[in-house]
């Protein structure tokens, strides 16, 4: 089953569904002990929980309660717990007794010297940055790699959009996000503010909730698993013939990348139309190329655009491969025509990817990706009724019905020239082996970024080294050890 995120508000549905456990303090307390035993966990790999030290910012909403209540649980363990009330009139009742009744301290200022600090200063309701009190508590603290406090979030990191992500400036960067029940949008979206996420199980069924207030994640396992492989019966016909269409005699390396990508990423066959025919034979001598449509045979689908130059040749090609009722990707110069020329893929009745990054994704829509990236990119798929790839280290991909896909890429090491055309030909030769647009897409941006991590081992690479990583990527993908 992918992961799923939500809204803010499907959240709260599914916590009123939940009845008496919210209206009795059962879901608080509950989330309370998972936020104070990710804590101890974190104290004990750490030397133990004894006279350790942690302190808590806690805000006006019950995210402040639930703060509150962890430090009660912390503090009868033996840990040294302070609170900071950013609007003591309004901490939460019950929270603020429990922490002080377990021999937790309130003061008016974060003492030096704390092993941990405690986020509970806005969760779900919050709306903005963090306000300026808020912001000079966590402004003053002394970064973790410098040894101050590692900081954990009472579900959210505050200053952080729960719905779209976005990081409001100033907001708290968390080492470690514990959360209840199910993912909010905010955890895959801010992924780098969240640090590692931590699921607490509180009880509430989130099942019911609508499409459009879900964003889901495929794991590893699940990609490894829809990986097209060769099965018994298979010859290279039987598992789709991809065609790429990239690069040009004169800039011959989105040829090599796309058409090396798809040869890597599937067993079936590649084709390549294009002027560097001769240049991508010489770097993958398996490719069938040639130099126009007409010679090039048949294929199950196109992945079409990166290089290939926008002139009135490159236009009339696209359109012939547009105009075919087999599914196309399209990326690079290719989102550059169809941006000036929408006509091409308004009547196409056959599946249609889209691959844009923030500047192209603002072409083809007509405005900036902006903050929230989530809706932009629902919209543009629903009214091009195409799939959208909008790339990043967050890559989004949304169908026409509305039904978006995550990718986290956990890392930015794709961030290099020619990074895309890997990713054209491995999406491409996923759609050619019959894998919707939009699976194709997220499978492909996952052995993509998994890919990247393997390439790099920490140190930068080039996009020829994660063309290079794209096979050990998927074998670890799919859980096979080639040892
Ligand atoms: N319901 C349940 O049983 C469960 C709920 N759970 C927990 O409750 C959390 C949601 O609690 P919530 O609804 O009380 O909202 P919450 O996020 O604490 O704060 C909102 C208040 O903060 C303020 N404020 C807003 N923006 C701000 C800003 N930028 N900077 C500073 N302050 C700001 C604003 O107040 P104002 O100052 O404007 O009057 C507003 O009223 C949820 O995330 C989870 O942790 C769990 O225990 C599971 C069970
Ligand atoms: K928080």
């Amino acid at each position: 089953m992918p992961i799923r995120h939500l809204t803010a508000d499907a959240v709260r549905a599914a916590e009123h569904a939940a009845g008496d456990l919210l209206a009795n303090g059962t879901l608080m307390r509950r989330a309370s002990r998972g936020v104070a035993s990710v804590v101890i966990e974190e104290l004990r790999r750490t030397g133990g929980c004894y006279g350790r030290r942690v302190g808590i910012v806690v805000g006006a909403g019950d995210n402040g309660g639930d703060a509150l209540y962890a430090g009660a649980v912390l503090a009868r363990r033996g840990v040294a717990c302070v609170a900071l009330l950013l609007a003591p009139e309004k901490a939460h009742a019950g929270g603020l007794e429990g922490f002080r009744r377990a021999g937790g301290h309130v003061v008016g200022d974060l003492p030096d010297a704390l092993d941990v600090v405690i986020d509970g200063v806005v969760g779900i309701g919050g709306r903005g940055p963090l306000r300026p009190a808020a912001a000079a508590v966590f402004g003053a603290l002394t970064p973790p790699e410098d040894g101050g406090p590692i900081i954990v979030a009472v579900d959210l990191p505050s200053g952080v959009d729960a719905d779209t992500g976005e990081v409001h400036d100033p907001a708290v960067r968390a080492d470690i996000t514990v959360t209840f029940g199910v993912r909010r949008n905010v955890h895959l979206l801010a992924a780098p503010q969240c640090g590692r996420v931590r699921l607490v199980d509180i009880g509430i069924d989130t099942t019911g909730a609508a499409e459009a207030d879900t964003l889901w994640t495929l794991t590893d396992a699940e990609v490894g698993r829809m990986w097209p492989v060769p099965g018994p019966a298979d010859d290279k016909y039987s598992q789709g013939v991809v065609g790429v269409i990239a690069g040009s005699a004169r800039y011959p390396g989105a040829a090599i990348l796309a058409s090396g990508a798809a040869v890597a990423a599937t067993s079936g066959m590649t084709r390549f139309i294009g002027s560097a025919a001769e240049e991508v034979v010489s770097h993958h001598p398996e490719v069938v190329a040639v130099h126009t449509h007409a010679d090039a045979g048949r294929v199950q689908a196109w992945a079409v655009g990166p290089g290939m130059g926008t002139d009135d040749d490159a236009l009339a090609l696209l359109r012939d491969i547009l105009a075919t009722d087999l599914p196309v990707l399209v990326d690079a110069d290719g989102l550059t025509m169809v941006a000036a020329h929408p006509d091409l893929v308004a009547d196409r009745a056959a599946p249609t990817l889209l691959t844009p990054h923030a500047g192209e994704f603002a072409r083809l829509a007509g405005s900036e990706v902006g903050p929230d990236r989530l809706t932009a990119v629902r919209e543009l798929a629903h009214r091009w009724q195409v799939t959208v790839l909008l790339k990043g280290r967050i890559t989004l991909i949304a169908d026409p019905t509305g039904a978006v896909l995550g990718n986290d890429a956990g890392a930015s090491w794709a961030s290099t020239a020619g990074a895309g055309d890997v990713l054209s030909g491995m999406a491409g030769s996923l759609l050619a082996a019959g894998l919707s647009p939009q699976l194709a897409g997220a499978a492909a941006a996952r052995a993509h970024a998994h890919a990247a991590v393997l390439a790099a081992r920490g140190a930068p690479i080039g996009a020829s080294d994660l063309l290079a990583a794209v096979r050990p990527a998927i074998r670890e993908l799919r859980g096979v050890d080639a040892s």
